[in-house]
């Protein structure tokens, strides 16, 4: 299997009985070793209601205690780059004149400024009409077993209305997207104009354009991720219609040039959920400013008594040993507080990453309350 850690001298994937791939010790690792560091996001979003206060290239926080005093006073960024004949709305903001050249360069952010701008605009028309179409009946009782088969019709459904571009026009119109599920369409518009990039780039003939880490983590390596499709729409029934209107919503919005990668977007809710990771205000988890996929980073499985811990520093998430490790451990970092009880930590790993922790001190901590 081709996948993104492959030159990495510390970690090694497996796959384990219990929880499917993750990273194993290849050799004794001291405490504070850097065992992984993935450069950039492959797709992420910053939430709209943030996007004057972190900046777009670092994520550094305009309110946080690292800014300047009079950034920090007025909470936003000055630096601005923003697309010419406009409203204000199409523009990203940067700490420093060096990120938004560095964002610049990376090629999507400019598209991707227009294409939010496209979205709200069409999120407002969508609100004008009022009642919604209710296209495809998908209420479950609570008893009802959602399966394959039924998420598959759903979407051959939504796929056959969206066919149609006056079924497709007519449906958008009365959609009334809600802003959550805005902001997931942005994300997957980021997924889309990522591979969208990247094709311009390896359809020239300068094979080394620059277009950063796009190079290393690719829609091939995205595609290797644990699909949790099914068990995320067991787990909130509601999530599938949301998903599917979201489908049409982009169906009805997007340029036809990025027309031929409307087919990826179920692939990426697929996997987003479990698979990403919240963008914080630094490691404090004070505020949550949007979330982004870090392809090679989700290969770590969770432990309550993790070995690793991980570091973000502007794009990058960094991963270090947490303690000394030994050659053939488990590689582990934790996806919940791990101050909270056992029971908060099973339902919060239950609820979003779908499965029943058994790790040692889970274990430990189960048999205790039987005991008592
Ligand atoms: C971010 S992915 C980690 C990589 C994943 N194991 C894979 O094969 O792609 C998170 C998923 O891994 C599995 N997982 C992670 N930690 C686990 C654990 N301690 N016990 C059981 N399953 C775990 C769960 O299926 C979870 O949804």
């Amino acid at each position: 299997m081709s996948w993104c850690l492959e030159s990495n001298d510390y970690v090694e994937l497996r796959t384990t009985p219990y929880g499917g791939r993750s990273l194993f010790a290849v050799r004794d690792i001291p405490l504070g070793a850097r065992i992984h560091s993935s450069q950039a996001p492959f797709a992420h979003v910053i939430y709209k209601d943030y996007r004057r206060e972190v900046c777009a290239q670092c994520f550094v926080y305009a309110a946080s205690d690292l800014a300047p005093p009079e950034v920090c006073r007025s909470r936003v960024w000055s630096v601005k780059w923003a697309l010419q004949g406009l409203p204000g709305a199409s523009a990203a903001w940067f700490c420093s004149e060096g990120c938004r050249k560095a964002w610049e360069q990376d090629g999507s952010g400019p598209l991707q400024v227009q294409l939010d701008a496209n979205l709200t605009k069409a999120q407002v028309a969508s609100r004008r009409k009022g009642k919604s179409m209710n296209v495809i009946s998908l209420s479950f009782g609570p008893e009802e077993k959602i399966t394959q088969e039924i998420i598959d019709e759903a979407w051959k459904t939504i796929e056959v209305l969206a066919a149609s571009k006056s079924q497709l026009a007519a449906y958008c119109t009365t959609l009334d997207l809600e802003d959550m599920e805005l902001e997931i369409a942005r994300s997957l518009v980021f997924a889309i104009v990522r591979q969208y990039v990247s094709d311009q780039v390896h359809d020239t003939s300068e094979p080394d354009k620059h277009i950063g880490h796009v190079r290393f983590e690719t829609w091939s390596h995205f595609l290797q991720l644990q699909n949790n499709e099914l068990r995320n729409v067991q787990e909130r029934p509601y999530i599938l219609s949301a998903h599917l209107r979201i489908y049409a919503f982009l169906c009805n919005t997007l340029p036809t040039h990025l027309k031929p990668y409307l087919s990826t977007v179920r692939d990426v809710l697929a996997r987003d959920t479990g698979n990403a990771f919240g963008i914080w205000d630094r490691d404090r988890r004070d505020e949550m400013f949007g979330w982004g996929i870090w392809i090679s980073a989700s290969y770590f499985n969770h432990s309550c008594t993790p070995n690793v811990r991980k570091v973000r520093r502007a794009r990058a998430l960094h991963f270090e040993t947490s303690r000394p490790v030994l050659a053939g451990e488990e590689l582990c970092i934790s996806y919940v507080d791990t101050d909270q009880i056992l029971q908060q930590r099973r339902r919060d790993l239950q609820t979003s990453w779908f499965f029943t922790c058994s790790c040692d001190r889970c274990e430990r901590e189960s048999s205790f309350e039987i005991d008592h």
